[in-house]
């Protein structure tokens, strides 16, 4: 399988359970992979004809800016199931982490995989 990936996306968002963090957007960082569907023809050097990454990225911006999660968990699956479903992914896996929210941690969060990572694409 084909990989897209996405690296160190930072963005913000309001993220939380708690009453300040419903009120205060926070710095999320996103690592995401992307699976290409394999009937994909890439040798044709055509845009058409793979998943543009940046239609992929300006989707979870406006996502992001529209609705507001609790739970990492919750927000990852929507990006997870989003991009499974609107650019036809067979499987994704989504990183998403908080930073410096607790004392001496950096970077928290989850990851998630969803759909069914394939075989290695050959062509
Ligand atoms: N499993 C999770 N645990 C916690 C989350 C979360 O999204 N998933 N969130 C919080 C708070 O919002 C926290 O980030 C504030 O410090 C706590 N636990």
């Amino acid at each position: 399988m084909d990989i897209i990936f996405l690296e160190a996306f930072r963005i913000k968002t309001l993220i939380g359970i708690y009453p300040w963090e419903k009120k205060i957007p926070q710095t999320i960082e996103l690592n995401l992979e992307i699976g290409l569907p394999s009937k994909h023809d890439y040798l044709t050097d055509q845009i058409e004809d793979t998943l543009d990454y940046a239609q992929i990225v300006e989707r979870i911006r406006a996502m992001l800016a529209e609705q507001h999660f609790s739970l990492l968990e919750t927000l990852t699956e929507n990006i997870a199931q989003m991009i499974l479903t609107e650019f036809q992914s067979p499987w994704v896996k989504v990183n998403a982490a908080k930073l410096d929210v607790l004392d001496g941690v950096r970077k928290l969060g989850i990851t998630i995989e969803r759909g069914k990572r394939g075989q290695p694409h050959f062509s």
